[in-house]
């Protein structure tokens, strides 16, 4: 427990030394801020108490100008301060909360494709951002704020104490036994909220997945259904989030209730005093201020619990993600040589789950400059095979090698540079031409990506852009299926890679599209090696060796040319089985 404790301390101060200590400076600035805020929030009451005993007096002009001047003084500080501290720690929490984003997203983007697999992008958006975001007035001023106002609520009662000694006793009482009761009411709403938090992040949740799949919510007529379930959802947030509404607003009743009682009590006591000759008509004035005074950091200070409370769990929720280990170990020794490189699988085990496994002994060896056809049933392990290529996943018994270099040990950034992977699921960004062909990699010349896309016969397509590289992709909207296919086949150009995957398209396109896909990927394997997911038999004809999976094992293996000589084999039977369905 205490190892533990020990262990939060030391995260704590990580987190301290990473995100504030380069703000020392600003955040030393923001407290005295703070300070002096108090202290000038507390004066203009003592002007008003001596403004109004002196203008009971007879030839106090000059003193009361010069109250009233000293009042607009410290009116026009006070405004001064607060602008000052609103920007200094608005800046100081977009800093720290930033940073701390950015150390987020990078740690989940290293992090191995089975954490992915586990937590939805929703839940990792809620965590990059929402936790992150509770945290931003923690960085900026919340401890100090709490602090603040602990010292307003004392120098407050002090100087009541000064005026009167009973006052002191009496507002002190008071003071504690508000907090106490706003304290016990404040966790009566806590526990709703929770439930109506969870169901708006339910409803968020809903919201998403219809959006995505709006295609074929339209194409099969399932618009009643999803606006029914729509507001069905709806109308559960609205009652859970009124419900707590009005728990949460017991506080507010609460503190009504007893700051009403205080102000009766203010008012009695100061009369008596009054008459009793103890206090003066200011002072009375100034009792009724310092209520006014007290019911700030008294309301704050509870609301500010909570908050430290949320951003501590949010803390929680950071520190748990920061900590969480990539299952892939990062290596900084081995390196590749150039040029096109062996592909080695030396049996190779791997499953996503427990219970099955996907590839099993995986045995087999991609001469350099070689192309190797790898086909099968949907669901054999193909995909995988090039997942394990890419280091999204490690095998789980034997090991992968590139030439004589085992993958494990090349450091994954070297490894995936000289990897390139050509999926059917492409992915375009909201960014430029330019951006997504080069992954936002500036040191690639204007002129290399014309070349491709000139190579690719993208020319023409790339003409009708309004604004050439700098045009827009809202995504692959506006982007025909060929052009996406010709678009990830150029950004395969520009990384040079040594080894190329490519998961061949099942549908067809157009003969003219298709004759440029097929140009495009045998120069792209031109002095490459190259593994190919074939979906189509035509594709095997341009492999060196044509492999068969089944079950995550090879089932047949070998040059196509003797294969198919082989009237048992079970590619010569696939090609029968063609010719067959044809001539029918
Ligand atoms: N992330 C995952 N978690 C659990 N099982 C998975 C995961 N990805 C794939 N699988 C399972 O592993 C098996 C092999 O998947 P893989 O994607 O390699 O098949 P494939 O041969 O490429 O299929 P297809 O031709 O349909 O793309 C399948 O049974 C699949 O359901």
């Amino acid at each position: 427990m205490l190892a533990m404790q020990e262990d939060e301390k030391g995260f704590y101060r990580k987190i301290f030394q990473r995100y504030l200590r380069p703000q020392m400076a600003q955040l030393f600035l923001l407290g005295l801020l703070l300070l002096l805020s108090s202290v000038v929030v507390l004066a203009p009451a003592q002007i008003l108490r001596f403004y109004i005993d002196a203008a009971q007096q007879k030839n106090m002009l000059t003193i009361l100008l010069l109250m009233a001047v000293l009042y607009l003084v410290s009116v026009i500080i006070a405004m001064g301060v607060n602008v000052w501290s609103t920007y200094l720690s608005e800046r100081l929490s977009w800093s720290a909360t930033n940073m701390l984003r950015a150390d987020l997203m990078q740690h989940c983007l290293d992090l191995d494709m089975s954490f992915h697999n586990a937590h939805m992008p929703g839940e990792l958006i809620e965590r990059i951002d929402g936790d992150v975001n509770t945290l931003a007035n923690f960085f900026s001023q919340l401890i100090l704020q709490v602090l603040n106002n602990a010292i307003l609520l004392v120098c407050t009662l002090v100087l009541l104490t000064l005026t009167d000694w009973r006052l002191g006793i009496v507002f002190s009482l008071f003071a504690v036994v508000t907090l106490f009761a706003m304290g016990k009411v404040r966790n009566i709403a806590i526990p709703h909220w929770k439930v109506a938090r969870q169901a708006s992040a339910h409803f968020f949740g809903f919201l998403e997945e219809r959006l995505n799949g709006r295609e074929d919510i339209l194409s099969s007529s399932a618009t009643n259904y999803v606006m029914h379930r729509f507001y069905q959802a709806l109308q559960q947030s609205y009652k859970l989030e009124k419900k707590a509404g009005l728990m949460g607003s017991t506080l507010g009743a609460t503190t009504v209730i007893c700051f009403t009682l205080g102000y009766v009590m203010a008012f009695s006591l100061g009369t008596y005093l009054y008459q009793q000759g103890a206090i003066t008509l200011g002072g009375i004035y100034l009792l009724y201020q310092y209520m006014l005074l007290l019911e700030r950091p008294v309301q704050q200070i509870t609301t500010q619990l909570d908050e430290l409370q949320m951003a501590n769990a949010g803390l929680a929720r950071v520190r748990e993600l920061l900590e969480t280990r990539s299952k892939l170990l990062e290596s900084s020794a081995g390196s590749l040589p150039r040029g096109p490189l062996p592909i080695t699988f030396e049996n190779v085990s791997f499953s996503y789950t427990p219970e099955r496994k996907v590839l099993n002994s995986l045995s087999l060896r991609v001469p350099a400059g070689n192309v190797l056809a790898v086909m099968g049933r949907t669901g054999c392990g193909k995909s995988t095979l090039a997942r394990l290529l890419l280091r999204l996943y490690d095998p789980h018994e034997g090991q992968i090698l590139f030439g004589t270099t085992p993958i494990a040990s090349v450091p994954l950034q070297k490894l995936r540079q000289s990897v390139s992977l050509v999926t059917q699921d492409i992915q375009f960004f909201h960014a430029s031409v330019r951006d997504n062909l080069t992954f936002f990699d500036r040191t690639i010349q204007d002129a290399t990506i014309l070349n491709v896309l000139t190579q690719i016969g993208l020319l023409e397509w790339y003409r009708s852009l309004p604004e050439g590289l700098n045009t827009l992709l809202q995504g692959s909207q506006g982007l025909s299926a060929g052009e996406a296919q010709l678009l990830a086949l150029s950004r395969a150009f520009l990384k040079d890679p040594q080894i190329v995957i490519l998961d061949e398209a099942s549908s067809r396109l157009d003969p003219i599209t298709e004759q440029k896909i097929e140009f495009a990927i045998d120069r792209l394997l031109t002095n490459r090696t190259g593994i190919i997911i074939a979906h189509r038999l035509s594709t095997l004809e341009r492999a060196d060796q044509v492999l068969l999976l089944k079950d995550g094992q090879i089932e047949e293996q070998g040059m196509l040319s003797v294969l198919r000589q082989d009237r048992h084999s079970h590619i010569a039977q696939l090609f029968v089985n063609q010719q067959k369905e044809i001539v029918a």
